[in-house]
């Protein structure tokens, strides 16, 4: 047998290809280039197209996948090669070039990342870190710097309000936005680990956004130290080569400075966004036919009912309003401004008409900008940016936020409200749309484990990963789960593969820790009745999946959902799993007409697992399917790479074989190529 080639040899045939990948890239960009002429030469045809950008996209995946590359992977290299192709043009459509761009902090923090995903298509950029907010505008202000970038709202930690002082200034003009999705990560010395970590410095931001994991550290001992910034304290970090050292910060920052990733994802919330807004000294002209947003500042008389006038003129004139901020005057004691950010750009015969019409009931008003949004892979809602251009109609949103003390039983019952959709990192469940498919193991059982699941549940069409890491089990000795070093793993596992994770939650001590990193905390039947779990999730961010006890009755059902409505958290999804009766033969009874009277007495979804009624594989998919007969929104099925080997549930796991095919029949399945 010859030899296998040795790791050089390998390596420079890697960068062989490398080389005729990157040459690749070069050549698409010549094209785009030369699309860009064209566009230039017809106003008439759209820069973004995402008719075009669909096609594109299967069928790269359908060439990856012919061609044993993971479709997946390949369709998300691709959305990133579009987002700066657009990107790319709008640039060559408006001249820029030669940019000097100033950003608050050191290199490889969140501001010079976001500056540098924006610019990213604009030649020869150079980069400018100052040490506050203001340097940014000073640099602005005093030409030695083109552009300004400056963060204007964290997704956790709410506005910067610093920040809205500084762009009421004269001269200033906004001119661009940009949406980063920001991973707080503990870094620290390569070969440090997390136990000896007894310092840990970051920006004042990050100490908010992050206070669940720091006030556990300070809990055990810890010291945290509020520094100028994220990516400065990871400089401090390396420098100071002292393993006992940590800092929190991005990504980037332990790449700038050669720092291991002691823990990713150390943040409060599993899902964090920082908006940055751009800005310039003269307004620019942008392509009129990329969606703009337009932000005003304005104040109003004291007065009854005075803003309110304001905000019905943009009603009445269907002008979205995706912000509403507002700051003490700079000038006038007990004044307040208002920021508005509105969909819609000026040069838009409907905004600027509203903005005037909103003058009129202002004391002064201004426009701040008015400048292109790029579509971006963000929990639009979220950012207050309606989704648009994938053609879905808005559906009925969620029910109003229990802003009165909650009668008896009120929010979960229909009351003639429209069904809730509970939208979770995108997937909608809930009144009209699809049926949902989530599948994956019980129990989270190896890393090779979950990461297998993950691939083959998003193959099969799943649209989230299960998974139990904290098992309630009937008898002590059984496998108990891998806790929250599972979680980490299924995480990890979900984000890879576009899944969200649903796991459960069986201690209210728990529920903050595990809503880090899980999207859905599922409350087992067994704890449908626990009060103070209930009302520990009612309190959380994250969605709930309200698991119906085995022996609770519909009613009792409902009022366990009431108590996380009534703590706040109005994402309730109801689960049927089946309840105990006089027949043996399945390992519960299905009880389907729960999932008809739960659809006409409450306006929150029902979904059904069919693999805990059934027990037993065979008789899975027949219940599966007579589930979404019965109206559920969506099934949660377990699955698993090796089901006669599973350490939990084993029988009634289906392999991916049996998955594959349910998601067919369901209709759930991601189409084949022809
Ligand atoms: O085909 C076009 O119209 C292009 O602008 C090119 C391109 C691409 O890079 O492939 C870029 C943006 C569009 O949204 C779709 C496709």
């Amino acid at each position: 047998m010859p030899d296998s080639p040795d790791l050089s040899t390998l390596r420079s045939d890697l960068d062989a290809v490398d080389r005729k990948l990157v040459e690749a890239l070069a050549e698409r960009q010549r094209l785009v280039s030369d699309v860009a002429a064209v566009k230039a030469a017809d106003g008439a045809l759209p820069i973004q197209d995402p008719d075009r950008e669909q096609s594109l996209l299967s069928r790269v995946h359908q060439l990856a996948e012919a061609a044993g590359v993971d479709g997946y992977f390949a369709s998300q290299l691709y959305r990133q090669i579009l987002r700066h192709s657009v990107r790319y043009q709008a640039v060559r459509q408006s001249g820029e070039a030669g940019l000097r761009v100033a950003y608050q902090g050191v290199e490889g923090c969140y501001s010079h990342s976001a500056a540098r995903h924006h610019f990213a298509a604009v030649d020869g950029v150079g980069y400018l870190g100052t040490s506050t907010f203001g340097g940014a505008i000073e640099a602005l202000k005093g030409g030695k710097a083109d552009r300004a970038l400056l963060p204007v709202e964290n997704t956790t930690a709410g506005p910067i309000s610093g920040v809205y002082d500084l762009l009421v200034e004269p001269g200033l003009h906004i001119v661009g936005e940009e949406v980063l999705k920001v991973e707080h990560c503990l870094l620290g010395l390569p070969g440090a680990s997390l136990g000896h970590v007894e310092r840990i410095g970051t920006h004042p931001q990050a100490i908010r956004q992050c206070s669940l994991f720091l006030d556990d550290f300070k809990h055990h001992g810890g010291h945290v130290d509020s520094e100028d910034d994220t990516a400065g304290a990871a400089k401090a970090v390396a420098e100071a080569g002292d393993p006992t050292r940590a800092a929190i910060a991005g990504e980037d920052a332990a790449e700038h400075y050669g720092l291991e990733i002691l823990k990713r994802n150390v943040a409060n919330r599993k899902d964090n966004f920082t908006r940055f807004l751009i800005v310039a000294a003269e307004p620019l002209a942008h392509d009129q036919r990329l969606p703009h947003k337009t932000s005003l500042v304005l104040s109003t008389e004291h007065g009854p009912g005075k803003l309110a006038a304001v905000l019905q003129v943009f009603a009445e004139a269907e002008v979205n309003l995706t912000k509403l901020e507002s700051r003490p005057s700079p000038t006038t004691p007990f004044e307040s401004l208002f920021y508005l950010d509105l969909e819609g750009g000026t040069h838009e015969d409907a905004v600027a008409d509203a903005i005037e019409a909103a003058e009129a009931h202002t004391k002064s008003l201004r426009v701040l900008g008015s400048y292109p949004v790029f579509r971006a892979e963000t929990p639009r809602a979220a950012l207050g940016v309606a989704a648009s251009g994938d053609g879905a109609a808005p559906r009925a949103k969620a029910t109003a936020p229990p802003s009165v003390k909650p009668s008896r039983r009120t929010l979960g019952d229909r009351q003639g409200r429209p069904d809730t959709v509970v939208e979770i990192a995108g997937v909608r469940i809930g009144g009209d749309e699809p049926p949902v498919l989530i599948a994956g193991p019980c129990s989270v059982e190896s890393r090779d484990q979950i990461f297998e699941s993950a691939r083959a549940v998003r193959e099969a069409g799943g649209l989230m990963l299960r998974g139990g890491c904290f098992k309630p089990r009937t008898l002590p000795y059984d496998f108990q789960g891998l806790g929250f070093e599972g979680l980490a793993m299924m995480h990890e596992a979900g984000r890879q593969n576009g899944l969200p994770i649903v796991t459960e939650v069986v201690h209210p001590k728990d529920v903050e820790a595990i809503a880090r990193e899980a999207d859905v905390l599922q409350i087992g039947a067994r704890n449908m009745q626990n009060f103070e779990l209930l009302k520990e999730v009612g309190k959380s961010h994250a969605a709930v999946l309200l698991k119906r006890g085995m022996s609770s009755s519909i009613d009792e059902w409902l009022a366990a959902a009431e108590y996380v409505l009534a703590g706040g958290n109005e994402r309730v999804i109801l689960c049927e799993r089946g309840i105990r009766t006089f027949e043996t033969a399945t390992r519960n009874t299905l009880d389907l007409s729960s999932v008809v009277v739960a659809r006409e007495r409450t306006h929150l979804p029902v979904i059904v697992d069919p693999s805990h009624a059934a027990g037993l594989r065979r008789w899975v998919p027949a219940l599966a399917k007579a589930a979404i007969a019965a109206g559920a929104h969506g099934l949660i099925v377990e699955a698993h790479p090796d089901p006669d080997h599973a350490l939990s549930d084993g029988p009634q796991s289906l392999t991916w074989d049996q998955l594959n095919e349910l998601a067919r029949e369901i209709g759930v399945a991601p189409a084949v190529a022809a």
